[in-house]
């Protein structure tokens, strides 16, 4: 047998038809929703008098457009095209039977942090949500995406997708990270590196020593980001963490199933002479705490840099910086350090895990605030709940944070939480376009412990200052 990556076995194992264009029909084990992109589709199946064909591998939650402040039970503190999707979602949930975890469930959150906590993704599922971050789930070896509305509906009734193969892109990670750079460091690096086209036409696995010392929410991290780089899908090949997270989870398999599963779980790895049509490789001690200076991901430097100049560019590039200094109202050759935040966001399915909210929280600990305003928005009911119990809320509460329930919230502007024109925000969330997280708004992306520095000092921060 020819030696095989990763993902060409997710592939091989889910293929129920190729046509003589190499077009196939893939089969898919779970289809997560959101309120935003499955209206029509439901609406389509509807019209056409069908069913949803595998309503128990279908699993709902709004998330995007829900307030996260404690009086949102009271629907009044919603939009009205937001109070529209939400209730649409309610309503199709119950009249199609598909799994739903509504607003006023404790286990709502953001799609992506959802569906691992319960237990959905597995490692060797092709997992698909109308959401471009659904490559989060690829943490845990499964073959993840987001699709577009019609191919919602295209699931939703017949629980395949029509998709032709990607090429195998390998993203390599060796050795160490040091002190203070961690998953976000990761993935924001690699963008820097490949730019946000870098990976288009590819599914990537990342692979290495630094990966395989990450925690699975670090994991998740990662691959979040693939789609940032152009990729379309990022995946890690499961391991002894991945089944230890997995495992006693509410819809994980059990029992003779569980072995079953594993049995297979612990054959997806990619053969050590398989094919990559391309390789990246990083060193993790080359890794620094980085932020985004500009409106695209790829814009990152470490926190030691300055602000470049458009002329520092090439090509297009030139032009497309000019236009993000401007908008970020930014003098090339200032050090980062000394760019002042007015606004402090943590959360978003990039980094709203309980280990993410655990690292801003050491970094706060007996600290205040310097900026207007700080939110702390954990992916989940769950989450929350638990950093609760941690004592991590209490932390955030005494230093000057919002603790807000779950959502998207201030990580696109879809919702009440967004930012004021020419407001200046330090990120945990994945996209820095202008507007992203409200007209006019700045976003400077980073990871939890770099945006709790930030809170801290009122600037721009090297975490490992404060540590
Ligand atoms: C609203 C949704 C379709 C969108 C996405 O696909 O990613 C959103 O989640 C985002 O992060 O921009
Ligand atoms: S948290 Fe942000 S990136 Fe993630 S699904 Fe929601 S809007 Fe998209």
């Amino acid at each position: 047998m020819s030696p095989k990556t990763l993902y060409d076995k997710i592939w091989d194992a889910h293929v129920a038809h190729e046509a003589d264009d190499g077009t196939c029909l893939l089969y898919i084990d779970r289809h997560l929703v959101h309120e935003v992109t499955s209206p029509q589709a439901f609406e389509g199946l509807r019209m056409a008098g069908r069913k949803v064909h595998a309503p128990d591998k279908t699993i709902a939650v709004p998330d995007h457009n829900v307030p996260t402040t404690l009086d949102r039970a009271n629907a009044a503190t919603m939009t009205e095209d937001s109070r529209i999707q939400v209730e649409a979602l309610d309503k199709n949930a119950a009249d199609f039977g598909i799994h739903y975890y509504p607003v006023s469930d404790i286990r709502q959150g953001i799609v992506h942090i959802v569906g691992p906590e319960q237990g959905w993704t597995l490692p060797g599922m092709t997992v698909v949500c109308g959401d471009s971050h659904t490559a989060t789930h690829g943490a845990f070896g499964a073959l993840a995406h987001g699709i577009g509305t019609s191919e919602v509906e295209h699931v939703l009734a017949t629980q395949t997708l029509i998709q032709k193969k990607s090429k195998n892109m390998k993203v390599e990670i060796t050795g160490k990270l040091r002190p203070g750079v961690t998953a976000k460091d990761i993935t924001l690096s690699v963008i820097g590196h490949t730019g946000t086209a870098g990976g288009t036409g590819y599914v990537i696995e990342y692979c290495g020593e630094a990966i395989r010392d990450l925690s699975m929410e670090g994991r998740m991290t990662v691959c979040n980001m693939a789609i940032e780089g152009g990729a379309r899908a990022g995946l890690i090949a499961p391991d002894e963490k991945t089944f230890a997270y997995v495992m006693g989870r509410p819809h994980a398999p059990k029992g003779a199933q569980w072995e079953a599963a594993l049995a297979w779980w612990k054959t997806l790895y990619s053969d050590a002479d398989a094919h990559w049509d391309k390789v990246v490789t990083i060193k993790g001690e080359d890794i620094a705490p980085v932020v985004t200076w500009g409106t695209s991901p790829e814009d990152v430097l470490p926190i030691t840099g300055k602000v470049p100049a458009a002329e520092d560019f090439k090509g297009g590039k030139v032009e497309a910086a000019k236009r993000s200094l401007e908008y970020m109202g930014l003098e090339p050759g200032t050090p980062l350090n000394q760019i002042k935040i007015d606004t402090v966001f943590i959360g978003s399915c990039t980094n709203g895990r309980i280990e993410d909210l655990r690292a801003a929280a050491e970094i706060l600990k007996g600290k205040k605030i310097a900026v207007k305003r700080a939110m702390v928005v954990p992916g989940s009911g769950l989450v929350r709940a638990q950093a609760e119990e941690e004592g991590l809320a209490q932390i955030f509460i005494d230093a000057g944070f919002e603790w807000r329930l779950a959502g998207c919230s201030m990580c696109l502007a879809m919702n009440p939480d967004q930012l004021q024109p020419g407001e200046r925000c330090a990120a945990t969330s994945n996209r820095n376009f202008e507007g992203r997280q409200g007209r006019g708004g700045r976003t400077h992306l980073m990871s939890p412990a770099m945006a709790a520095a930030a809170a801290v000092t009122g600037h721009l921060t090297d975490v490992r200052e404060l540590m």
